[in-house]
């Protein structure tokens, strides 16, 4: 069986085949109604503390490229906001188009945004990520929209490494780098139960997505479309277009932090 991918004969529309979950009742993105959204007085601002001393690489997995960082203590964590409990900082990742007007998977009342970053934690009520990964609780994942405009200096940083990473399976180390520099200045932010949003598709993750977007300038949009699906030897196919569409509500309830 060929792996999963975002073409044609393996993309979003193919996934149900080998990943039955994906037409399950809490699947992510979805297309967020700021209308539909409930304001929560209870939701807690985010506490989000990172260590730059945590980043450990950079690497092309054939999906999208990640960042992956030291979760062996809590010195990179997520609290508050809507979870309870403390939860560890794994990877962080994007997904983009192969032009302006797609990219992000979650949608804005219909908007799509260029880009969209994801700060991937897990439930350290679990002992390790894996455990967490196949539980309602275990995941959450910060959502954050990138929008065409000013250059992006701490983002520059993530792209100047790209030379090294440019084929799937190519990795190379990638040290002090504090992921908090990625976030926007406002921490407003719609949160609900949804999933992974490429397989295995788990319904673990709690979605906390932030309503202001960082600014991306065109000349870094076309270094994230320098990377490449394929790996080294391969015929080679630019990595654009890693997005999966928005999924069914199925009647689940979008709170926002803000009113
Ligand atoms: C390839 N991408 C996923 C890889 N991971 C994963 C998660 C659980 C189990 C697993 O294999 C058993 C792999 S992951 O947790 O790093 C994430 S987070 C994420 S997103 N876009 O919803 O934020 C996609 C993936
Ligand atoms: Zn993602």
């Amino acid at each position: 069986a060929h792996a999963w991918g975002y073409a044609a004969n393996n993309g979003p529309d193919k996934w149900v085949s080998n990943f039955p979950i994906a037409d399950g009742p809490r699947q992510s993105p979805i297309d967020i109604l700021p209308g539909g959204a409930s304001y929560d007085s209870g939701l807690k601002p985010l506490r989000l503390k990172y260590d730059p001393s945590n980043c450990l690489e950079i690497l092309n997995n054939g999906h999208s490229f990640q960042v992956t960082f030291a979760d062996d203590s809590d010195s990179s964590t997520l609290k508050e906001g809507p979870i309870s409990g403390v939860y560890r900082l794994k990877q962080f990742h994007f997904h983009w188009g192969a032009s302006d007007d797609k990219g992000s998977e979650h949608t804005v009342a219909g908007t799509k945004y260029p880009a969209e970053l994801h700060l991937v934690h897990w439930n350290t009520k679990y002992p390790s990520f894996g455990e967490a990964a196949s539980k309602p609780d275990g995941l959450a994942v910060v959502g954050v929209f990138l929008k065409i405009g000013d250059a992006n200096a701490s983002l520059q940083k993530v792209l100047d490494a790209f030379n090294d990473i440019r084929a799937k399976g190519k990795q190379t180390s990638f040290a002090g780098f504090d992921p908090s520099t990625l976030l926007p200045g406002c921490l407003d932010y719609w949160t609900y139960d949804g999933s992974l949003t490429t397989p295995p598709l788990l319904e673990s993750v709690t979605w906390i997505v932030c309503k202001e977007p960082i600014s991306v300038s065109c000349e870094q949009m076309a270094k994230f479309r320098s990377l490449l699906f394929s790996a080294e030897g391969e015929p080679e196919c630019c990595m654009v277009d890693n997005y999966r569409p928005p999924q069914p509500l199925k009647g689940r309830p979008v709170r926002a932090s803000f009113q």
